[in-house]
This record gives structure tokens, C-alpha cells and sequence, in this order.
């Protein structure tokens, strides 16, 4: 399925972290990462997106390969792999490449090793010396990299001298402000960072707790965002709107007793 160039409408990329979560609690491989990934493409989503953090709490070394394999056969959409690449992310961005699979894009996240969640971006100038040498590597690899950022319109241009492609806003405060009196504040700050990315050459993303209430939203008061990236809300979301479906098939499958 064809969609849209990324310049001309804002890509959903689909985190399946949460799938994992589910899957990981058994041993029995369900729900299945590929599955997942393969009902999202179909249904339209320009992209998958995987946090393997180095706990393996969620997305393991072998989804990763497993969905780059799964990717191969959907050449137009993308594979966005998030992480630090002070931790785990070089060497499994590294072994993808070797093993010939897609890899459209890098999100580097300077999240702790056992952090609950992302819930900051990098730090400039304290991070930028690190990062520079940790991008260009990255960029070998042939993947567009991105920098996980607070709403922060300064800091943007050390986020480009960096080498950076584009940034990932951090839309966690944004979220927590939704249908709040600081709602119109927060937007005003993203929209004053996505402009300052964009006035330098970066790209921009966004992601974290965006979900179907406060996405068009965002949208609208930030424009020109290449990509979201949804995992948590979307994830809940597929369970709530699929409950009714498979309740009615285990009844189905009660009353296939009584059948011949
Ligand atoms: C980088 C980012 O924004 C995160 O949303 C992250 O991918 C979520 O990770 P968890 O699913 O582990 O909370
Ligand atoms: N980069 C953000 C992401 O992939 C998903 O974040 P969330 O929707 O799980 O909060």
C-alpha cells in the first residue's frame, strides 16, 4: 500500500512495546510482535516503532530482527528503532544492517538503564560532545537519526551541530496539560520548537502519551511534524475496540459444542 510522502502529511508510526509486554508474561508468544506489526501495516500505518531497552522488560534482540525481516516485505513503510546508544541501540542498529534488514530511522533516548519510561529528552550543551561522535556512527548505518528533546526552541541548533536529522518532541507535558488551563502554554512551546527545528534543517517528530483525544490537537497548533510515534493509548485503544469482537468468538466457540 502506497501513503502519503512524509512532507505532506504527518506519518503514524506504531510503538509495539506494550505488545511485548503482554506477550512477555507467558510463554507461549502471544500476542505476537509480527502479528501486531502486520494488522497495523495493513491498516494503514506508515510505520513500526520498537524501544528495546536493555532489560528486554518488553521488545527483545529478536523482535527486532523479526520485525526488519517482516519490514523487507513492506518496502514503503518504516522501521524506527528507539533507544540509547550509550546502552544496547549501536550494536543491535549495527548487527540489523549486517543482516541486510531495513532500517529507516534511529531514536536516540537518554533514558537511564531501567528508567520506567522516557520522560525527558537530551541536554545541551551537556550531552552534545558525546552525542556527536555516537550520531555519525549511527548515520553510517544508513539511518535517518533523531534526538528525543524537551519542547525546548533553544535548544535546537545544538541538536543540528550534533548531526542530527530530525528531533523527537517529548509530548509527555503536552499530554499531562490536555483540557487544562496550561494546555494553550504547552502548545505554544511546541509549536515555538518545531519552529526553531524546522528554521535549522531538522525534521520533526513527536511522541509520548499522545492518544486519540489530544493528537488532532497537537497537530493542528504544531505543524509540519514528519512523524508520531504511538504505542501505550494506541495499544489500549486496539484492546478496547477488539473486546466485543472476541467475546463473540469464544461464545462461538461454546456453542460449536451443541453443533455436530
Ligand atoms: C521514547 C519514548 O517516547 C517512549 O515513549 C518510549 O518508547 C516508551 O517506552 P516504554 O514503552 O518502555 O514506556
Ligand atoms: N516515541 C514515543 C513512542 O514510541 C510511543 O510512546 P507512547 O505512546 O507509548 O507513550
Amino acid at each position: 500500500m502506497s501513503h502519503s510522502p512524509l512532507s505532506e502529511t504527518t506519518a503514524l508510526s506504531v510503538n509495539l512495546n506494550k505488545v511485548a509486554t503482554l506477550r512477555n508474561t507467558r510463554h507461549l508468544g502471544i500476542p505476537s510482535i509480527i502479528r501486531a506489526a502486520e494488522l497495523c501495516l495493513k491498516a494503514g500505518a506508515q510505520g513500526i516503532t520498537v524501544h528495546p531497552r536493555p532489560d528486554e522488560r518488553h521488545i527483545r534482540g529478536q523482535d527486532v530482527f523479526e520485525l526488519g525481516r517482516l519490514l523487507k516485505d513492506w518496502p514503503d513503510r518504516e522501521f524506527n528503532i528507539e533507544g540509547n546508544p550509550f546502552h544496547n541501540l549501536m550494536e543491535l542498529a549495527i548487527a540489523v544492517k549486517e543482516a541486510g534488514l531495513p532500517l529507516h530511522q534511529l531514536t536516540f533516548v537518554p533514558d537511564s538503564e531501567g528508567q520506567f519510561t522516557s520522560d525527558h529528552g537530551w541536554l545541551f550543551p551537556a550531552d552534545a560532545s558525546r552525542l556527536g561522535a555516537v550520531v555519525a556512527k549511527a548515520r553510517g548505518t544508513g539511518a535517518r537519526v533523531s534526538l528525543f528533546m524537551d519542547p525546548d526552541a533553544g535548544a535546537m541548533p545544538a541538536a543540528k551541530a550534533v548531526g542530527a536529522d530530525r528531533v523527537e518532541l517529548y509530548t509527555e507535558p503536552f499530554a499531562a496539560s490536555w483540557g487544562s488551563s496550561e494546555q494553550a502554554a504547552q502548545l505554544a512551546r511546541y509549536r515555538a520548537a518545531a519552529d526553531a527545528a524546522h528554521a535549522v534543517g531538522l525534521g520533526v517528530n513527536a511522541g509520548h502519551d499522545l492518544n486519540r483525544d489530544n493528537l488532532t490537537g497537537f497537530l493542528r497548533e504544531v505543524p509540519g511534524v514528519n512523524e508520531v510515534s504511538i504505542g501505550h493509548a494506541l495499544i489500549a485503544d486496539a484492546l478496547e475496540l477488539g473486546y466485543a469482537a472476541a467475546v463473540v468468538d469464544y461464545l462461538r466457540c461454546i456453542q460449536r459444542v451443541r453443533q455436530p
